[in-house]
């Protein structure tokens, strides 16, 4: 008799401990149930990490699969089994009929990354249980603390459960306790407990391997020789004394004349590990009846061949098997010990299995997409940084710190209330859902005959639609985009002369409503809307984008605006542009959303929780910039952005600033520096190239090769078109979240632009009572130039004759690690972003130091966070100067140029009290002011 269907004989039914596709489609899954006695299989991550990873049986499936649409690597994984596991459960479906629910099961793993979740574990089960809907499926649930309570529920729901990862004879116990209340409660529910079968699945293998190691370093060969490969089989006949006693008498009685069945022990990891032992050990110690032995391919061959079948082998010898396990107890080897930290350890295998397996999909993903997702690249620099970041993608994998991100688990940040703002993660499958109302004002937009969009907010609110204008252009047919993020007049009045003010619909964008500055260019423009169709019918021009409830809100309802569309709270101002913040005016602009979403959905999937991060770009991304900023010092984020997508730099200032730059730590982020040769940077770089596919400037593309060469780590993302521009917003928006988290602090917060905010209205409040802001009185002047400085800094340039003078000692204050920013109160145009660029690079090229340039007060909601609260590197120029044409804010007892001096004050206040090296120069004239300081900023430096 063939020697595997002996087994039954004694009582035991075989198990395969295996599962590929192809087992089941040649037909060999059907043969070893009819050759062999096969009562049914089981199934556990490693299995399907080799079936899937490791060969080719689901390359058509998955390609089919992935053909009909794009999926997430979760989806595509259980697409997989699931068609697997229905497939295996009707091939055993005969066994099941025929010995009525006692045999015939297939089983179904959980995810590991829940065996410590109990609430995630019970939905997950349930979740699996209907997607597979087959009566001989068994779910399994590890034996962890988590897991029992919810065995117990599941059984009580009324499903087939096998516990796996169970080691001890205690925690058997406390298993066989679910099970017998498991029951019991579904038999309370009106349920029918005949219909329930489960196995506890007790691992054998795993403990020698332990305990056999233990044993070796115990000093005591006489002892070691003995003991070594016998507490497995001797926990195992433990258990399976108990299981006799737990399933007898009253309870269980009562529970039996119901029609239900016993728990039967499985034994589990039963291929033998030393090759020391004879291959069929494990299966010939077990043989018992009444129980399971799940065998993998190898060991049912050998004990096929020659394996011995003994009845009822499981209880010969009990005493000898305490004895063993007593005398391990008394030479200190714990077997408490050990089993407790085998439940550790196979749920961390597990998990790691688990992570092969997704990232092994997420590759077959990625291949077949033809760039669909965006690729990047990261060249680390240097082999100490790559062995760093590798250690940190470790940490990450091993805490599921992806999966954490997505769950918004704060105390993944500072642990305050970051689990309430990350909305953002989600929002684009939101939107898509929402499409239509966002459809109906596009229309809306056009049949009006609106022939200019301009967009009044600052920072968050307005840099995502600058961006969506600038890489899309102004589309056939659609109104033009303006953006005004200045209080400077002449930048008011360009844009109003830009427009036809009759013609021109207006986006008032604040999150929180409160803003000065969105607020006061809604009063000016409500008035000259109002000027030119009348004052009843100005509200009909504006639309408001806010946050539900806002003062702006109120103020829109009240003026009658043609449209309010909300923000979500839980999504902070930089995080918002794949929001209405970004898709109301993308809408107005006629841009496509629904494409541009449906592209962006493709980066959500690749930068999923299920995504581990290996195959994570974002975190990939994240990591690099948080280990290169906090291991070494490498804080300067240098972005560098093809033609096409230079905008995207200003937006992705303001997210790493803001989100990174507080508690004196952060990334500072830099855009818009002419690109050089590698040795005119200092060693505090991380460079980031965007390319838009197919308009690379040759200059870049070889200073970036340059400085790949040149050892400075580079992440170099090529974007295909416009369309694939959201997943740069979402790549970007989880990076910082992930660097933000390896920095250490709460990347969705920023206390000091509001300290600005406050200093700003509080200094234009007095304003209008007082009809004046507080002056100072220069250090020096010289040709129309003015320098201020507060008398720390004023003691530390020490005196000079000459404004070049001022200057060298205010630049000889870089040393090396810092940064030069010129922040700059003027009109934000070609010209004068051309004067600040040629000083920049000056500064750059002199002192080696990274440069930045802001215009005020745009950058005061942005890079502003990090200058004031993040590390104190930064030596600041502030440039201010008189505006000869200033403009009014209507009912407001003040201008918009003194709202901008009263911003240029608050902000170099502030950053005086934070001890920061910050010098202002007011230039009387522009224009000419500005070339002369170019001069004596050449000067300076040479
Ligand atoms: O389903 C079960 C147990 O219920 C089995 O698949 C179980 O997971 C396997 O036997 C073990 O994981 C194999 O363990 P090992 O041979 O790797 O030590
Ligand atoms: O980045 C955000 C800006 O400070 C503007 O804020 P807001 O959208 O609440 O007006």
């Amino acid at each position: 008799m063939n020697r595997l269907k002996q087994l039954a004989v004694c009582g035991q039914s075989p198990w395969l401990d295996y599962m590929k596709r192809s087992l089941i489609e040649t037909g060999g899954l059907r043969l070893l149930i009819e050759q062999d006695g096969l009562r049914g299989v089981t199934s556990n991550p490693s299995i399907f990490e080799k079936a899937i990873a490791e060969t080719d049986d689901y390359k058509d499936a998955l390609t089919a699969f992935q053909a009909a649409a794009d999926h997430g690597i979760s989806t595509i994984y259980e697409h997989l089994v699931i068609a697997d596991i229905r497939a295996a459960a009707d091939v055993l479906f005969p066994v099941y009929e025929e010995t009525g629910g006692r045999d015939g099961y297939i089983s179904l793993e959980c995810s590991p990354y829940l065996a410590n979740d109990t609430a995630a574990t019970m939905a997950e089960a349930l979740r699996l249980w209907t997607a597979v809907a087959r009566p001989n499926l068994m779910v399994k649930v590890p034996a962890t603390a988590a897991g029992l309570p919810a065995i117990r529920h599941l059984i009580g729901k009324g499903l087939n459960i096998n516990i796996t990862l169970l080691f001890s004879v205690g925690v058997y116990e406390q298993v066989v306790e679910a099970y017998l209340s498991g029951l019991e409660d579904l038999a309370r529910g009106g349920g029918d407990v005949s219909k329930i079968a489960g196995v506890a699945s007790i691992f054998v293998s795993r403990i020698d391997a332990a305990i056999d190691k233990r044993l070796d370093q115990l000093g005591d060969k006489a002892a070691a020789d003995r003991l070594r490969g016998k507490a497995g089989i001797a926990n195992a006949k433990l258990a399976y004394v108990r299981y006799k006693a737990l399933f007898s008498g009253p309870r269980w009685q009562a529970l039996a004349s119901s029609g239900a069945q016993s728990q039967r022990l499985l034994w589990a990891s039963t291929s033998t590990k030393n090759p020391d032992y004879k291959d069929t050990m494990y299966v010939e110690a077990l043989i018992g009846r009444d129980t399971v032995d799940t065998l993998p391919p190898a060991t049912m061959e050998a004990f096929r061949d020659h394996g011995v079948a003994m009845p009822d082998a499981i209880e010969q010898d009990v005493p000898g098997a305490r004895a063993i396990l007593a005398e391990l107890e008394r030479l200190g080897v714990s077997l408490d010990e050990v089993t407790e930290g085998l439940v550790k350890d196979g749920v961390q295998k597990f998990a790691d299995a688990f992570d092969k397996l997704l990232g092994a999909i997420a590759r077959q993903r990625l291949s077949m997409q033809d760039g669909a997702t965006t690729r990047q690249e990261i060249s680390p620099g240097s082999a100490e940084m790559e062995a760093a970041v590798a250690k940190e993608m470790d940490v990450w994998r091993k805490s599921g710190g992806i999966r954490r991100l997505w769950a918004g688990d704060k105390s993944l940040w500072v642990g305050r209330d970051e689990d309430k703002r990350v909305g953002w993660l989600d929002i684009v499958d939101r939107e898509l859902g929402d499409i239509d109302w966002l459809d109906s004002f596009g229309r809306d937009v056009k049949h009006r005959g609106i022939e200019d969009v301009v967009l009044l907010g600052m920072g968050g609110s307005s840099l995502g639609p600058e961006v969506l204008s600038a890489t899309f252009g102004r589309q056939v047919g659609w109104p033009g985009f303006f953006m005004l993020d200045s209080t400077d007049p002449a930048q008011i009045k360009a844009t109003e002369q830009a427009v036809d003010i009759g013609r021109t619909l207006f986006i008032v964008s604040s999150k929180s409503g409160g803003t000065l500055e969105p607020n006061i260019f809604l009063d000016y423009f409500l008035e000259r809307v109002g000027a030119v169709l009348g004052k009843d019918r100005a509200g009909d021009h504006f639309i408001a984008v806010t946050d539900p409830g806002s003062p702006l809100e109120r103020r829109a309802k009240h003026l009658h605006f043609a449209h309010v569309f909300h923000g979500m709270p839980s999504i902070g101002g930089r995080y918002s542009v794949l929001s209405k913040f970004g898709l109301a005016p993308a809408v107005a602009m006629g841009i496509d959303i629904k494409r541009l979403l449906e592209t962006t959905q493709a980066m959500e999937r690749t930068c999923g929780p299920d995504v581990p991060p290996a195959e994570n770009p974002a975190v990939r991304l994240g990591v690099a910039m948080g280990v290169a900023a906090t291991h070494f010092g490498r804080d300067k984020v240098t972005i560098i952005a093809s033609p096409g997508i230079t905008d995207f730099g200003f937006w992705l200032e303001q997210l790493l600033a803001e989100s990174t730059g507080k508690l004196g730590r952060g990334l500072i982020p830099l855009a818009g520096e002419p690109v050089t040769t590698p040795e005119r940077y200092g060693n505090d770089r991380f460079f980031v190239y965007l390319e838009l596919d197919g308009q690379g400037d040759p200059a870049q593309i070889l200073a970036v090769e340059a400085l790949e060469r040149a050892g400075h780590p580079v992440a170099r993302i090529r974007v295909r078109d416009a369309w694939h521009i959201g997943q740069e917003f979402f790549r970007w928006e989880i990076a910082t979240a992930v660097a933000g988290a390896i920095i250490g602090i709460d990347p969705f917060d920023q206390p000091d632009v509001e300290a600005s905010k406050a200093k700003t209205t509080a200094l234009t409040e007095g304003y209008a009572t007082s009809r004046g802001l507080p002056s100072r009185e220069p250090v020096f002047r010289e040709n129309g130039l003015a320098l201020y400085a507060d008398p720390r800094n004023a003691a530390e340039l020490g005196r000079h004759n000459t404004l070049a003078g001022y200057l060298k000692s205010h630049f000889d204050r870089v040393q090396m690690g810092d940064y030069a920013a010129l922040l700059a109160y003027i009109k934000r145009d070609e010209a004068h972003t051309k004067a600040l660029t040629a000083m920049r690079s000056a500064i750059r090229d002199k002192t080696h130091a990274a440069t930045c340039v802001g215009f005020g007060p745009r950058f005061q909601h942005s890079t502003g966070q990090v200058y004031k609260g993040g590390p104190n590197s930064g030596v600041f120029l502030q440039i201010t100067c008189d505006d000869p044409v200033d403009i009014d804010v209507p009912g407001r007892g003040y201008s918009f140029g003194v709202v901008k001096s009263a911003q240029a004050q608050g902000d170099l206040e502030v950053l005086e009290e934070r001890g920061r090296r910050a010098l202002r120069v007011h230039l009387k004239s522009v224009d000419a002011g500005l070339a002369e300081l170019v001069r004596a900023v050449d000067e300076a430096l040479s």
